[in-house]
C-alpha cells in the first residue's frame, strides 16, 4: 500500500515537473514568437534583447519623447519597439496617423494599457482608459458638458481662483520665486472649485490638506514600482494581477487603511462623499459636478450603439461614472495645465519682446480687467498662437498620443491585429521643418500658426474623435490667466533660472527641476 502510495507521489512530481517545463517552454516560445511581430512585416527595430526587449534603453533614459526622437532618426518614420516583449509602432508618418486616429478610429478605440489599467471590460473604467463601446457611450455623454457654452458657466470659478493667483503674484514683486508651485496651486484650486464646486484656499492657505493630500497622490503615482516593472516584462499576466489585487483591496478593507500605503484613497473617498452629498442637495451650483448631474439624468435609458453594431439599452451615466470623470479632471487637468503654464512663463521671462508684445495686444483689447472673460479672451488670436507654440515646443503628455487596435485592420499594406499599440511620435512632426517651416521649428515663433497647416502636424491635444475632450477647458483656463497676469506682473529671468530647460518624463514631460522666476509689477497697469 505505502509503495503505491511512493510511486504515486514520484509520478505526480513527475508530472508536475513536466508540465511545469512544458509551460515555461510554451511560455518562451510565446516570447519568442512575439519577436517576429516586426520581421514578419518587414518594419525595422531598434536591437533588442530576448525577454528585456528594449525597455532597458526606454528606462535608463527618464525622457521617453527623446529616446522615441532619436529612434525615428535612425528607423524612419514608422519603426517598432519592443517592451518587454510586447511589440509597439511608432510613426510620425501622416497617412498612417489619419488612418489610426480618423478615419479608422473605430478599429483603435483603445489607448495602450497602462500598468494599472484593468481589462477592457472592468467597470471601472475612467474615460482615458477605456475603449470599445465604453469609451464611445461615455465619450457621447461627456462631450456636451465641455463645450463652449457649458465652460461659459464655469467662468465666473476660473475668474475668482485667476484674482487669487494674481493678488499673490503682486504681492512677490521683486521677488525671484518658484514659479511653478503658485502655478500648481492656481491649477488645482481652478479644479477644486470648477470641478468639485469646493472653495479650499489652497492658494492662500500655504498648509492645505487638499493640496498636500493631492500632490502626496501624484508623488506616488509618478514614483516607479517594482509591480510597474515587473508587469512591463510579463505584460499578459497583468490582467490576472490587477484582478487578484482589486479582489485583495475589497477583501483587506476592513482590515487595512489602505490611505496609508496609498495616497489615491483618500482622494477617491473623498470624491465618493462630495458626489453623494450633492446628489441630497435641492439647490444647484454652477460647476461640472452640476453639469454632469444633469448628464445624467437627460441620458436615462439611452440607445447606445457600440461598435460591432449592436444596440443596446443602458442607462448611460452611473453615479460611479460621474465619480469616476470628476477624478479624471484632476488626473488629467492638473498637471498639464499647470506644466503649460510654468512652461510659458519660462518663454515670457527669456522672450522679453514676445512678453512686450503680448502685454500690448492684451492691453489694447481690454479696457480693464472686468472686460475678460470667455468670449473676450478668444479675441486675441496672437494669445491662442503664443499658447498653441509653447505646447509644440513642450508637448506635455506625448506617451498618451497612441490608439490601441481593438479590430484588425490593414493600416497601410501593413497588417494591424486586434491589441497592437500604436504610438505616435509627437516630437518629430513638432519639429518638422516640412509641416512648421520656413522658419526654423526650433524657433519660439508664434506667427507659425497663423499659416493653415496640416492638423494632425499638432498633437499637443491629441487627435480625432478620442481627442483632449479638456482642451477647450484648458485653453480658457491658459487665456484667461495669462491676460490676467501679464497686465499685472512682468516676468524676468533671474540667476536661477536656467538658459535652457532640462525635462524629464514620467508620463508628463516637465522641467527636471524647479526653478525660480523673478516677478516685477507692472508699472501703469
Ligand atoms: C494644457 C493642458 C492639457 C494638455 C496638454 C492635454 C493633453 C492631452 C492629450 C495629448 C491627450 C490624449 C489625446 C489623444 O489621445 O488623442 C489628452 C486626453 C485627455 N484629456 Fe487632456 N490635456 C490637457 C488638459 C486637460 C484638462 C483640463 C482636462 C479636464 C478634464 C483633460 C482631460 C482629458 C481626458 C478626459 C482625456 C482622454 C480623452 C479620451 O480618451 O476620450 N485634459 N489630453
Amino acid at each position: 500500500m505505502l509503495d503505491f502510495i511512493i510511486i504515486d507521489s514520484t509520478l505526480w512530481l513527475k508530472l508536475i515537473i513536466i508540465s511545469l517545463a512544458s509551460l515555461i517552454t510554451f511560455y518562451f516560445l510565446k516570447i519568442w514568437n512575439s519577436y517576429q511581430f516586426f520581421k514578419k512585416r518587414g518594419i525595422k527595430t531598434p536591437v533588442y534583447r530576448f525577454f528585456w526587449g528594449n525597455n532597458l534603453e526606454l528606462t535608463s533614459n527618464s525622457n521617453y519623447s527623446d529616446v522615441i526622437l532619436n529612434w525615428t532618426k535612425t528607423y524612419g518614420k514608422t519603426y517598432g519597439y519592443y517592451e518587454g516583449h510586447q511589440p509597439i509602432i511608432v510613426t510620425s508618418d501622416l497617412e498612417i496617423i489619419q488612418e489610426v486616429f480618423l478615419k479608422q478610429s473605430s478599429n483603435f478605440s483603445g489607448r495602450k494599457k497602462q500598468i494599472l489599467n484593468r481589462n477592457d471590460d472592468a467597470p471601472d473604467h475612467m474615460l482615458f482608459s477605456a475603449s470599445r463601446s465604453r469609451w464611445k457611450t461615455m465619450r457621447n455623454i461627456m462631450n456636451p458638458t465641455f463645450s463652449s457654452a457649458k465652460l461659459k458657466e464655469l467662468a465666473p470659478l476660473l475668474i475668482k481662483c485667476t484674482d487669487r493667483m494674481n493678488e499673490i503674484m503682486i504681492k512677490k514683486t521683486e521677488t525671484s520665486i518658484s514659479i511653478s508651485e503658485y502655478f500648481k496651486r492656481f491649477t488645482m484650486d481652478s479644479i477644486w472649485n470648477c470641478a468639485f464646486g469646493i472653495d479650499t484656499d489652497i492658494q492662500k492657505n500655504v498648509k492645505n490638506e487638499y493640496f498636500d493630500r493631492c500632490e502626496a497622490m501624484f508623488t506616488f503615482l509618478a514614483k516607479p514600482k517594482l509591480l510597474d516593472f515587473l508587469l512591463s516584462y510579463l505584460h499578459e499576466f497583468q490582467p490576472f494581477v490587477l484582478e487578484f489585487l482589486t479582489l485583495m483591496q475589497k477583501v483587506m478593507s476592513n482590515l487595512i487603511d489602505f490611505s496609508r500605503i496609498n495616497p489615491s484613497v483618500w482622494f477617491v473617498n473623498h470624491v465618493f462623499e462630495i458626489v453623494e452629498t450633492r446628489k441630497k442637495q435641492t439647490f444647484r451650483k454652477k460647476d461640472y459636478l452640476q453639469l454632469l448631474l444633469d448628464a445624467e439624468s437627460d441620458s436615462q435609458d439611452k440607445i447606445v450603439d457600440d461598435y460591432i453594431g449592436n444596440s443596446f439599452e443602458k442607462k448611460a451615466n452611473s453615479s460611479l461614472k460621474i465619480k469616476r470623470t470628476l477624478m479624471l479632471f484632476m488626473f488629467a487637468g492638473y498637471e498639464t495645465t499647470s506644466t503649460t503654464l510654468t512652461y510659458a512663463s519660462f518663454i515670457l521671462a527669456n522672450y522679453q519682446e514676445e512678453q512686450q508684445k503680448m502685454y500690448e495686444l492684451i492691453k489694447f483689447e481690454f479696457n480693464s480687467e472686468e472686460d475678460i472673460n470667455p468670449e473676450s479672451v478668444q479675441k486675441i488670436e496672437y494669445l491662442d498662437w503664443f499658447i498653441k507654440e509653447v505646447l509644440r515646443i513642450y508637448p506635455i503628455v506625448n506617451a498618451a498620443v497612441g490608439r490601441r487596435c481593438t479590430k484588425s485592420t490593414l493600416v497601410k499594406g501593413i497588417d494591424i491585429p486586434e491589441d497592437t499599440v500604436i504610438m505616435v511620435d509627437v516630437m518629430s512632426l513638432h519639429f518638422d521643418p516640412e509641416l512648421w517651416g520656413p522658419v526654423d521649428p526650433n524657433e519660439f515663433y508664434p506667427p507659425r500658426h497663423e499659416v493653415k497647416r496640416n492638423p494632425l502636424a499638432f498633437m499637443a491635444f491629441g487627435n480625432g474623435p478620442r481627442n483632449c475632450i479638456g482642451m477647450k477647458f484648458a485653453m480658457l483656463e491658459l487665456k484667461i490667466a495669462l491676460c490676467k497676469l501679464l497686465l499685472n506682473v512682468e516676468f524676468f529671468p533671474s540667476s536661477n533660472t536656467p538658459k535652457n530647460l532640462e525635462l524629464t518624463e514620467i508620463f508628463v514631460r516637465r522641467p527636471k527641476s524647479a526653478f525660480e522666476i523673478l516677478i516685477k509689477r507692472r508699472i501703469n497697469p
